[in-house]
């Protein structure tokens, strides 16, 4: 049965007519890019409307996905997900993201939003896709942006861009700020229920619209905002919360040798009664979300961010503390760090993720490497290894290196099986208080609890 084609924005049809629409695939999706939190999303979108068009500009990507494959890996559901979108014929991908847009009568937009090399927003992808919707919007369609966005980008750039490139007046389409809550390694079920969808609305009807088409994803509630600023406010108050508070432990973590105590257990002891959070001390923040989310705010707004500055200082500066403990711990044992061989245990950004973005990693080997140390990578996840300072190696050649420290930055679950009985007492940096009872003579020393002989 073909399903007559229905445009949400100011449509005069029942609310449940509009419903059933969208689930009969009488409302075309097109999903703007198909990675780590796209692809599950559109999995998600073709499973609830069964019409979906997943765009990329990566082809391969794109014959991945029309092969039933997912191109994402280690995301729980997704590859049944992708084969059964596929297979039923409720997505389809393609590189070309003006001839989706013409089809489509609901543009979801996902693209990264990253960091230029000055530290400011970089919206390049966002703007490339929102030009190739604008190609192909029509009146009533719906726009909903995903991506994370500094404040103010969907009401002061994105809407103005897609009047002037769409020739459509303001008030013919939906827009609607619907941030991504979502971690690698749960996307599904976060996208469908773990947490409530925040969703705002340049208008009423927009948010309107918004509402219920994400009430046909989710199982949780979706909470309207005022507006699409408030929305994109949302999510970056959330990010810059969690950069804070991890600045916070961290500078609380290097209290621990001046007072000779282990911080963790004052964190965890604190953290008994619900006034506190103290998050962990570590190597440092990476990822292209929490070191990156503070900038679309300090680089953005006129007022002063003193405290999101100094945050993104303390954090940033870990990297160095790590590599300082390392060349501390060799020298204690008599090496010096230009004599030292120094394995690096995980380089992507947090455990089971493969995504190396901001990584604490890159600054660590490269300052180990300038400091005249031999520098191995040891991460069984990251699928570019080879990209950082240093050589490749695996867990079980470490007995052949036999390095004189250990610095663990990334605790993947491998690094439970180091080979200790077969190293020659390497001194240890533990960046993420994740190696229990590491079984070496060598010094070790925990970010955030300090040495393990505490005088
Ligand atoms: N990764 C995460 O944990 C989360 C990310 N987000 C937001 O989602 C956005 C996307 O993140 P990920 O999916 O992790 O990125 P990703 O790097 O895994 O995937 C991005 C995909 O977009 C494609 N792409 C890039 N430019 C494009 C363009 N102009 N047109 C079409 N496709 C294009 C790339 O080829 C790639 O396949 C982020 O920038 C962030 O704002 C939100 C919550 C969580
Ligand atoms: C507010 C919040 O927790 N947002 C989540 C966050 O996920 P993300 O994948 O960036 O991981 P994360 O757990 O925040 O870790 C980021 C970095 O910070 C480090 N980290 C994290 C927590 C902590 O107490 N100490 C610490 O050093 C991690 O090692 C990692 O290098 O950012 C995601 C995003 O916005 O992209 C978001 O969807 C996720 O829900």
């Amino acid at each position: 049965m073909s399903t007559t084609l229905c445009r949400l924005y100011g449509s005069d049809r029942p609310a449940d007519e509009q419903r059933r629409a969208f689930r009969e695939g009488g409302v075309p999706v097109a999903v703007y890019g198909l990675g780590k939190m796209g692809l599950p999303l559109a999995a998600v979108f073709a499973d609830r409307s069964g019409n979906v068009t997943g765009v990329d500009i990566d082809s391969a990507v794109v014959n991945a996905v029309n092969d039933g494959q997912s191109p994402v890996e280690d995301e729980p559901g997704l590859d049944t997900a992708v084969e059964t979108a596929v297979e039923t014929e409720s997505l389809r991908a393609t590189t070309d993201g003006v001839d989706a847009a013409e089809s489509a009568a609901l543009h979801v937009v996902i693209v990264p939003t990253l960091l230029d090399d000055a530290d400011s927003p970089d919206l390049s992808a966002v703007e490339s896709v929102v030009d190739d919707v604008a190609a192909g919007l029509a009146p009533g369609d719906a726009v909903f942006l995903e991506s994370t966005l500094p404040p103010r980008t969907c009401v002061d750039v994105l809407r103005p861009r897609l009047v002037e490139k769409s020739g459509l007046a303001p008030d013919e389409f939906a827009l609607a700020f619907c941030p991504e809550r979502t971690a690698s390694g749960r996307a599904l079920e976060d996208i469908t229920g773990s947490y409530p969808k925040i969703v705002g609305g340049v208008d009423e009807e927009s948010t309107r619209v918004a509402k219920l088409v994400y009430g046909e994803l989710t199982s949780n509630e979706v909470i309207p905002v005022s507006d699409p600023t408030t929305a994109e406010c949302v999510k970056l108050f959330e990010g810059l919360y969690r950069d804070v508070n991890i600045a916070l432990a961290n500078e609380l973590g290097r209290l621990a040798d001046g007072l000779a105590i282990d911080v963790r257990e004052a964190i965890e002891a604190a953290n008994t009664q619900p006034y506190c959070e103290l998050h962990d001390p570590g190597a440092g923040v990476g990822g292209h979300c929490i070191p990156y989310y503070p900038h679309f705010v300090i680089d953005t707004v006129e007022t002063s961010t003193p405290l999101l500055e100094t945050a993104r200082r303390v954090n940033e500066r870990m990297e160095e503390f790590t590599v300082h403990k390392t060349v501390e711990q060799l020298v204690d044992a008599g090496t010096e760090i230009g004599d030292a061989s120094v394995a690096v245990l995980g380089v992507t950004y947090r455990p089971g993720i493969d995504e190396t973005r901001a990584s604490p990693a890159w600054t660590i080997t490269a300052a180990l490497s300038a400091a005249g140390a031999d520098v191995y990578t040891v991460d069984p996840v990251c699928s570019d290894l080879a990209a950082f300072p240093g050589r490749p190696a695996t867990l079980s050649e470490l007995p052949a290196i036999d390095p004189d420290a250990l610095v663990l930055v990334t605790a993947h679950d491998a690094f439970d099986d180091v080979p200790w009985d077969r190293l020659a007492d390497p001194v240890v940096v533990d960046g993420r208080d994740a190696l229990t009872d590491p079984a070496t003579a060598g010094e070790v020393y925990t970010i955030g609890s300090g040495p393990a002989t505490s005088d």
